[in-house]
């Protein structure tokens, strides 16, 4: 079967060998396995702490969460009762169904509406829509946020939101390289006595000192590499992009964060955190990312 359901858990699986795996907690994608052309055996994509929790307390330390309707602590007035990344990532998804099953991918897609739990602390109306796609060597996730409101009145009944995918790709931090991000204007939340943007100076964006940079109209095609793999991220109406990797310092004091897993990942995570997305009643918005193997050495030298 290419879509195994659990109670709390989606398997999909391609015929080809890759596979992933989606919780509706969450909406967090926790698995993503695929070959590439010198490992022809699928093999993890996405880093998932081993002291995470699946278990619907928290939000898992790994994978994909996805972050809305704010990115960090709220700055709209409308998410003000809102944690940190907002309650997409901690919010059961309801199972929606398959949408394609055939060579080319294997997609399901999960919903979001509000929910008593949520109407407590956010009282707008939406729905999302999560689609995600798995095929040889690519996975795609696309959020599709719909504005619900009914109201007619004027000014509209404008959704203001943040989206971003929180992407924990599995990588060598010590040689992972992320391009291109050269010229970019960012906010450097590690260099806290810095007020303003930034501008990025390097070809190849590395992440072996503690890094938390919020690159702003970003040009929404990147590459990852390391000796001996990578990946390619492309995306759709996701602006901006951050990179975050917090380091043996920051990192041991993040309860969930096994033992050197810093030194396993760096997020990647695509998103419109700068600024709000907007969205008219009756209006949706979506936000797609294509994450796909890179299958020859493409390493750059600097
Ligand atoms: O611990 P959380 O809430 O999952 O957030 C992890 C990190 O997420 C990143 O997106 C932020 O830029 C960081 O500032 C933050 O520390």
């Amino acid at each position: 079967m290419p879509v195994e359901q659990s109670a709390d858990k989606i398997i999909l699986k391609h015929p080809k060998g890759s596979s992933a795996e989606l919780l509706l907690y969450g909406a967090t994608v926790i698995s993503w396995k695929a070959a590439d052309k010198l490992h022809l055996e699928p093999f993890e994509r996405l880093f998932v702490s081993s002291k995470a929790l699946l278990d619907g307390s928290k939000p898992v330390r790994g994978g994909i969460p996805v972050v809305f309707p704010c990115f960090g602590a709220p700055s709209h007035p409308e998410h003000a009762r809102l944690s940190q990344h907002g309650f997409a990532r901690n919010s059961v998804w309801t199972w929606d169904g398959i949408v394609m099953d055939n060579e080319a991918g294997v997609s399901v897609r999960l919903t979001l509406e509000p929910t008593s739990g949520i109407q407590a602390v956010y009282n707008k109306p939406f729905h999302l829509s999560y689609v995600v796609t798995l095929a040889e060597h690519q996975l795609s996730t696309d959020l599709h946020v719909k504005n619900t409101s009914t109201s007619t009145d004027f000014p509209p009944d404008v959704l203001e939101f943040q989206a971003l995918f929180h992407n924990y790709i599995r990588a060598p931090s010590s040689s992972v390289l992320i391009h291109s991000l050269e010229n970019l204007k960012y906010i450097d939340k590690i260099d806290s006595s810095f007020q303003g943007l930034k501008t990025e100076t390097r070809a190849g964006v590395d992440v072996k000192t503690a890094t938390d940079s919020v690159y702003e109209d970003a040009p929404q095609n990147y590459e990852l590499t390391w000796p001996g793999g990578g990946l390619s991220l492309r995306t759709t109406h996701l602006k901006d992009v951050v990179v975050w990797n917090p380091q043996a310092e920051a990192g041991s004091k993040i309860g969930d964060m096994e033992e050197g897993g810093w030194e396993r990942y760096v997020c990647l995570e695509p998103g419109h955190v700068r600024g709000f997305a907007k969205i008219e009643p009756g209006r949706t918005w979506m936000g797609q990312q294509v994450l796909s193997v890179i299958h020859e050495e493409r390493r750059m030298h600097l």
